[in-house]
């Protein structure tokens, strides 16, 4: 595997979720293998799980991980191909990928999607030029319409927490928020909890319909107490509106889960990828509540990428 950017297959999820079971019980069983390689972990945007549960899947297989903000540290990236540079970027993105690509055995990228080029963020242009010009293997840390490896961590946590449970009922719900949210979380949630087998249900108000390229499989029911009913695991996120790209249709707080949402979903376990903005994306009352497993999600976060990083490492 050269590249970690997607939802591939079944056989490959299932070792990947058994793989990063494998390294919580023995986190340190590989330190071996990675010695001498070094992982460069760029960033375009903020992060904080992401940056840090990389670094530390790296140190645990004895990777050096070398972390760059480039947003505020770095020099400003010119995407486009032919433009005269006479305006604010500083570096093309062909020679900074390429100088990466030779520093690093392998890159690690987050870039998110502007959300008012709608076309250049499906295409996932930015993310894309990384690839095209570092020649190294690429795992994506989020990119415009993706997110990897919280979606690989998700299918680990919904694995340990389900037991023997041969098919669970998963609820991918929308919740209000102040400001244009990417996709890329729902998204991949959708892509893999639908690759990996999972009876999914995606409930949002008119008008939030994601990009079908990632929820053909799912279940689409507007009403929300409907699409809860019997659910084993929900799942909380945010997003923007897709067909009306980037725009915030409705801010509705009665989609806000309060512990009254799950009068028919008694056994329900909440995840959310975090961060959180509490008591309007998430009430405290499910936050700090029995059904809360945001905390074992973003734990999880780390034997993701340990097991990621593990198998491009070979
Ligand atoms: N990496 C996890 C989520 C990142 C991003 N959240 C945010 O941008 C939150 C911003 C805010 O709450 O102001 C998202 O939802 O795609
Ligand atoms: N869940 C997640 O990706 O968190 P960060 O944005 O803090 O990395």
């Amino acid at each position: 595997m050269k590249y970690f950017t997607q939802f591939e297959s079944k056989a490959l999820a299932d070792q990947l979720i058994e793989k990063a079971l494998f390294y919580k019980a023995n986190p340190r069983i590989d330190q071996e293998k990675g010695a001498g390689k070094r992982i460069g972990c760029i960033f375009l945007n903020p992060s904080l799980r992401t940056r840090a549960s990389t670094q530390i899947a790296a140190l645990n297989l004895g990777m050096e991980p070398i972390v760059m903000n480039m947003d505020k540290e770095g020099w400003a990236l010119e995407m486009k191909e032919g433009v005269v540079m006479n305006k604010g970027t500083v570096e093309h993105i062909k020679d900074a990928a390429a100088v990466l690509g030779s520093y690093f055995d392998i890159l690690a990228i987050r870039a998110f999607p502007s959300l008012t080029n709608k076309q250049e963020d499906i295409e996932d242009f930015i993310f894309n030029q990384f690839i095209k010009y570092s020649g190294a293997p690429v795992i994506s840390l989020e990119s415009a319409i993706r997110h990897p490896l919280q979606s690989l961590a998700d299918m680990v946590t919904i694995r340990e927490q389900s037991g023997d449970a041969k098919k669970v009922k998963v609820v991918l719900t929308w919740a209000p928020h102040i400001k244009a949210i990417p996709h890329a979380v729902a998204n991949s949630f959708s892509e893999w909890a639908i690759g990996c087998g999972h009876d999914l249900t995606i409930t949002h108000p008119e008008g939030y319909q994601l990009d079908p390229i990632f929820t053909n499989g799912a279940n689409i029911e507007l009403d929300q107490q409907k699409a809860l009913e019997d659910a084993d695991f929900v799942y909380v996120k945010n997003w923007s509106a897709f067909n009306d790209y980037g725009k915030i249709v409705t801010t509705d707080n009665s989609w806000m889960l309060t512990e009254k949402h799950f009068r028919h979903a008694k056994k329900a376990k909440v995840m959310h990828c975090l961060p959180v903005r509490r008591n309007l994306e998430l009430s405290d009352e499910i936050l700090d509540g029995k059904r809360s497993i945001v905390q074992e999600q973003a734990n999880n976060r780390i034997y993701a990428a340990q097991s990621v990083i593990s198998h491009i490492l070979g």
